[in-house]
C-alpha cells in the first residue's frame, strides 16, 4: 500500500504469541524507522495526552435495575439522566454478559488482526459499504487518517439471523469459524445488553420501559472490532478521531490498554479500562429520538507506543424501515421539535459517501435533510458521492 513513500515505525504487539511477533506489520506501517505519514498527522488540531483527569461517570448496576428495586431504579434512572444531559457516557456491571465469551472475542481479535494483510483483505470493505476489514479508511479520508484496523459485521435482532458468522464463512473461509461462532454469540449477547440499556433509557427519560424497546425490537446493528497498533509517535496520531456515533447507542469494551477519550465541558478527559464493564454511549439518532435532550457523547481513542490495543463496539441502530422521531412526551419536555423525521439508512448513507463523521454530524444532516442542500463540511472524504 502506498502512503507518500513515507512510513511509521512499529513494533510489534505486546499481546502476540511469540512465533507471530516477527511477522506483524502493520498493514499502514513500512521500513523508514522514524517517519509517521504525513497524511496521519494529527497535530495541528490534537493535543495528546495520556495523562487527562479522568471523568466521574457513573456505573451502572443492570442486575439490580433490572430486578426492580425500586430505590436502585430511581437511583440508576437519576444517575443516567443526569450523565446523559451532561456528556452522553456511562458504565454498566453485571450485565449479564459472560465476559469469558467476551475474552474468546478478543483472542479471535488478536488472530485476526495480526494476520498477513491478504488473509485479512479476503473481507476487504468496499467504499459506500459499513461491513468488513478496513485499515487507516485508505483511499476514504484523504487526511487525518486513523491508526487503526477495522472489521465490523451486521447483527440482526431477528432469533435465527446467523449474518456475523455467514459473512466470516463467506469471506474468511471455513477455518476463521470460530471466529464466526464468538462474533455471532457476542452479537446476540450485545443485543440483549442493548435491550436492557434501552429501557433503563427510557425510565431515565420519563417515558415508559417499553418505548424504546419496543423500537429497537428488529434492529439492524453493527458489531465492530478495532485494532490499533502500537506506534512510535503517538502524540502526533489518533486512533479514532474527535466524533459522536452517528448510530444510537453504543456498547464498548475496552482491553486492558487504555486509550478511550470522552469530552465534556469543551475539556478532554480519559474512561480507564475496566473490562468487567461495558462502556455505554450515545449515539446521533438516540440524540435525535430524544429531541436532543440526551447529548452525543463526543470521544476519541488515543495510541500509545508499548502496547497495541484493542476494543469492540456494538452500534445499536434501528431497523432500515424505521422512522425516526422523538415521541410527543419528549418535544413537549423540550420544544420545538428540533430535527427532521428520517430513516437510519439516511444518515448511515450520508457518513459512508459524503461526510466524514465527527462532532457535527447530526447538525450537518439536519441541514442536509432540511434544505436538500448539497454539504459543505470542511470534510476531508476523498470521494464523497454525487
Ligand atoms: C455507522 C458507522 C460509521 C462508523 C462506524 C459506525 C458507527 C461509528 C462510525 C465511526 C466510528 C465514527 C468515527 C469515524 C469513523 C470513520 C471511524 O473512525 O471508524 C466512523 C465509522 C465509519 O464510517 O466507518
Ligand atoms: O476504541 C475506542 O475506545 C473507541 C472506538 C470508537 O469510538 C468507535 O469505534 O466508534
Ligand atoms: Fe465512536
Amino acid at each position: 500500500m502506498a502512503l507518500n513513500g513515507k512510513v511509521a515505525t512499529e513494533s510489534a504487539p505486546s499481546n502476540l504469541n511469540e512465533e507471530m511477533k516477527g511477522e506483524y506489520r502493520p498493514p499502514f506501517g513500512g521500513s523508514d524507522e522514524s517517519k509517521v505519514p504525513e497524511d496521519f498527522i494529527w497535530s495541528e488540531k490534537f493535543e495528546a495526552s495520556e495523562l487527562l483527569p479522568v471523568l466521574d461517570v457513573p456505573t451502572i448496576d443492570l442486575e439490580k435495575f433490572m430486578s426492580g428495586d425500586k430505590s436502585y431504579v430511581e437511583e440508576a434512572t437519576r444517575l443516567v439522566d443526569e450523565a446523559c444531559r451532561q456528556h452522553g457516557i456511562f458504565f454498566v456491571v453485571n450485565h449479564g454478559v459472560d465476559i469469558e465469551m467476551m475474552g474468546r472475542v478478543h483472542d479471535c481479535m488478536n488472530e485476526f488482526f495480526t494476520m498477513p494483510l491478504d488473509v485479512k483483505q479476503r473481507a476487504k470493505r468496499k467504499v459506500g459499504e459499513s461491513y468488513g476489514y478496513t485499515n487507516s479508511f485508505f483511499g476514504r479520508f484523504a487526511s487525518n487518517l486513523p491508526w487503526k484496523e477495522t472489521f465490523s459485521l451486521r447483527c440482526v435482532a431477528a432469533q435465527n439471523s446467523s449474518a456475523a458468522h455467514d459473512y466470516v464463512l463467506d469471506t474468511l473461509g471455513s477455518s476463521f469459524s470460530h471466529h464466526g461462532k464468538a462474533y455471532q454469540e457476542c452479537g446476540i449477547a450485545l443485543n440483549e445488553l442493548g435491550t436492557k440499556i434501552v429501557e433503563l433509557l427510557g425510565l431515565s427519560l420519563g417515558i415508559s420501559r417499553e418505548y424504546f424497546k419496543n423500537f429497537y425490537k428488529d434492529n439492524d446493528s453493527i458489531l465492530r472490532l478495532n485494532y490499533y497498533p502500537t506506534c512510535d509517535k503517538p502524540e502526533v496520531v489518533l486512533g479514532t478521531g474527535p466524533h459522536t456515533d452517528p448510530t444510537s447507542v453504543t456498547i464498548l469494551h475496552q482491553d486492558p490498554v487504555s486509550g478511550l477519550q470522552v469530552c465534556s465541558n469543551d475539556q478532554w478527559y480519559s474512561i480507564p479500562p475496566n473490562p468487567e464493564a461495558f462502556v455505554i454511549n450515545i449515539g446521533d439518532t438516540f440524540t435525535s429520538l430524544t429531541n436532543g435532550i440526551y447529548k452525543g457523547c463526543i470521544h476519541r481513542a488515543v495510541v500509545n507506543s508499548m502496547n497495541a490495543r484493542k476494543s469492540l463496539a456494538f452500534f445499536l441502530c434501528p431497523s432500515h424501515d424505521k422512522v425516526v422521531r422523538a415521541p410527543e412526551e419528549l418535544v413537549e419536555k423540550s420544544p420545538p421539535r428540533k430535527y427532521p423525521d428520517y430513516k437510519w439508512p439516511m444518515l448511515l448513507e450520508m457518513t459512508q459517501k459524503r461526510y466524514r463523521p465527527d462532532c457535527n454530524t447530526l447538525e450537518a444532516f439536519k441541514t442536509w435533510v432540511q434544505e436538500g442542500k448539497a454539504l459543505d463540511t470542511g470534510s476531508t472524504m476523498t470521494a464523497p458521492s454525487a
